[in-house]
């Protein structure tokens, strides 16, 4: 299994791509199983994640190709199985996102429960409850969901639907379904985060009739077809959040090419108040930090967008263990996401927690040791942490590192960093 070497104490200098982000890459190649015409995607992120959702797609039947430089090319003409089984789905949750295209374009789908994961249990009912506003009839059973449209009927029916609290893949889900529907669908408590509104760009560039995306009422006139489109992904604001932190933590000087500051404003908040000197730039986003040593701990809340996302909490506080005073951080989106706690205590932080609240003392430094990464993002916190302590720092278990990191370490290096992948 692969594992990562630091060898921490080394400012982060120079300049490092962001990749296109995952969590628009992924709905996006779901997006495609809405057209019979070719899709073609551009900037689509190396990562383990897409190639799962290739595989998944092309079990289904779709011709889907990718070259080297990030074009993925998608066919979904010969799609003859409108289906997502456990084997593939159980590895990414994302999968879910197969459901809302399949059911609106062919009148059935069976797509395996995601079950729970590391980070919280993560149900998806209200998937499944948007679906059967819009018509759907859906059985669970044997661990699948089963969805079809009622006898004679050959399209979903638009609706008004209020999820119970902000979804982003069930906003995404119910959007995409809601494109081929007849009728009006109007989605309140919609999430807003930007890969929402990228997916309902490329949605629009496809010939479907969406209003309202990146706020929290999306109205979709249905249409009764899609066609094909070209569209580029936009830039992972998380993977630019996770170098702004580590660039941050290590007291070095970065531009990132790509990075989308106005996606970031929560987290560039906090890291002026910290005391980094943060600006967007032509083409980027520019950071310049003084040392954790001169920075000053931050609290927050994660919240949904455009609050601070769940998905930055561990790699910032990788960024609070080390900076001045002290920093009280509550998760508010998933209940087991303090996974990383334990691990940066064995690099010498202070950090306690209770419930959905940590609250991080800053020390003055940190000392190498092995570390097991538990998800995705507290990987990156661990990794971030690795950078800043002093000797070597091993992370365990970089799978989830490469679900969603497209050459994290390679990044890391050209930057300067000592980071090595070793078995
Ligand atoms: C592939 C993708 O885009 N993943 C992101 C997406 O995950 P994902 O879309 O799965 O997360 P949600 O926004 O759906 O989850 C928000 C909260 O709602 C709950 N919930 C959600 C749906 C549902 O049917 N029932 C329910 O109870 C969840 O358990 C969670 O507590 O948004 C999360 C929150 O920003 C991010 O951390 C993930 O990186
Ligand atoms: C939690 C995440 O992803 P997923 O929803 O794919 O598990 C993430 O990107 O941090």
């Amino acid at each position: 299994m692969d594992k990562l070497l630091v060898r921490g104490g080394r400012p982060l200098h120079g300049e490092v791509q962001v990749s296109g982000a995952k969590n628009a890459a992924l709905p996006e190649l779901c997006a495609a199983l809405l057209t019979a015409e070719p899709v073609t995607l551009l900037n689509v992120p190396r990562l383990q994640d897409v190639a799962t959702m290739l595989k998944l797609i092309r079990n289904m039947g779709v011709a889907a190709e990718r070259s080297e430089d990030g074009t993925v090319r998608i066919d979904a003409s010969q799609l003859s199985t409108p289906e997502a089984p456990y084997e593939l789905v159980k590895t990414m949750r994302a999968s879910v996102l197969a459901l809302g295209p399949l059911l609106a374009r062919f009148g059935e789908a069976t797509v395996s429960l995601p079950g729970g994961c590391a980070i919280g249990s993560r149900p998806v009912d209200q998937h499944i409850k948007g679906l059967q506003a819009m018509g759907a009839e859906i059985v669970v059973e044997h661990g699948y969901m089963i969805a079809k449209l009622p006898a004679g009927r050959t399209r979903l029916r638009g609706a008004r639907i209020t999820t119970d609290m902000v979804t982003v893949t069930g906003t995404e889900n119910l959007l995409m379904a809601a494109t081929l529907a007849e009728g009006e669908t109007v989605l309140e408590n919609a999430a807003q985060e930007p890969e929402v509104t990228d997916l309902a760009e490329m949605l629009i560039a496809m010939g479907a009739q969406i209003e309202g995306h990146g706020t929290s009422r999306i109205r979709i006139q249905g249409v009764d077809r899609l066609h094909g489109c070209t569209h580029r992904v936009v830039a992972d604001r998380i993977e630019a959040g996770t170098f702004l932190c580590a660039v941050a933590a290590t007291g070095g000087e970065a531009l990132l090419r790509h990075g989308r500051a106005d996606h970031l404003d929560a987290v560039i908040d906090k890291l002026r108040e910290a005391g980094a000197r943060v600006e967007p730039v032509e083409g980027g986003i520019r950071i310049q930090s003084p040392g954790a040593a001169a920075l000053k701990a931050q609290g927050f809340r994660t919240t949904e967008y455009p609050g601070f996302p769940t998905d930055m909490q561990a790699q910032f506080m990788a960024l609070n263990i080390v900076a001045q005073g002290t920093a009280t951080v509550t998760e508010t989106i998933f209940e087991n996401r303090f996974m990383h706690v334990n691990e940066l205590l064995r690099l010498g932080a202070r950090i306690q927690t209770d419930g959905k609240v940590a609250v991080i003392e800053g020390v003055e430094r940190l000392s190498g040791a092995t570390v097991m990464a538990t998800d995705l993002r507290a990987s990156a916190s661990l990794v971030i942490a690795g950078l800043v302590a002093s000797g070597e720092t091993v992370v365990d278990r970089i799978y989830h590192l490469d679900r969603g990191y497209d050459c994290m370490e390679a990044k890391l290096r050209g930057l300067g960093a000592d980071i090595e992948r070793i078995q």
